[in-house]
C-alpha cells in the first residue's frame, strides 16, 4: 500500500537530513582538496611549473569516469564537476607571483 501523507512526510525529512550531511562533507573535502592544491600552486610558481598540466587531467578525467560509472554516477556530470574544480585550482595556480624567466 502506498505511503500516507505523514509517512512522506517523514521519509523526506529523514532524506533531507541525510543530504546536508552529505553537502556539509562535500564542503569539508572540498576545502581540504583546496588546501593541498594551494600548496601545490605554491611549489609550481616557486619552481616555474605551469599552473596546468593536461596529461595528468586527462589522468583525472578517465579514472572519475571510471569510478562514476561503478557507482551509478553520470561520467559526464563526473568530468564537468572535475573540471570546474580544476578551473577553480588553475585561476589560483594563476594569482601566485611567480619568478620571472631566467
Ligand atoms: O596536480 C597538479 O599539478 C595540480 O595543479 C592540481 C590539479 C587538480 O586540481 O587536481 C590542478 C591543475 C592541473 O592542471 C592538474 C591537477
Amino acid at each position: 500500500m502506498a505511503e500516507s501523507q505523514d509517512e512522506a512526510r517523514q521519509e523526506l525529512l529523514a532524506m533531507r537530513k541525510t543530504i546536508d550531511n552529505i553537502d556539509a562533507a562535500m564542503i569539508h573535502m572540498l576545502a581540504e582538496r583546496f588546501r593541498c592544491t594551494q600548496r601545490v600552486g605554491a611549489l609550481k610558481a616557486k619552481h616555474a611549473m605551469p599552473p596546468a598540466d593536461p596529461k595528468r587531467e586527462e589522468q583525472q578525467v578517465a579514472r572519475l569516469r571510471d569510478l562514476a560509472k561503478v557507482a551509478d554516477l553520470d561520467p559526464e556530470f563526473a568530468e564537468k564537476y572535475l573540471a570546474f574544480v580544476i578551473r577553480e585550482v588553475i585561476r589560483h595556480h594563476e594569482a601566485f607571483p611567480r619568478a620571472p624567466k631566467a
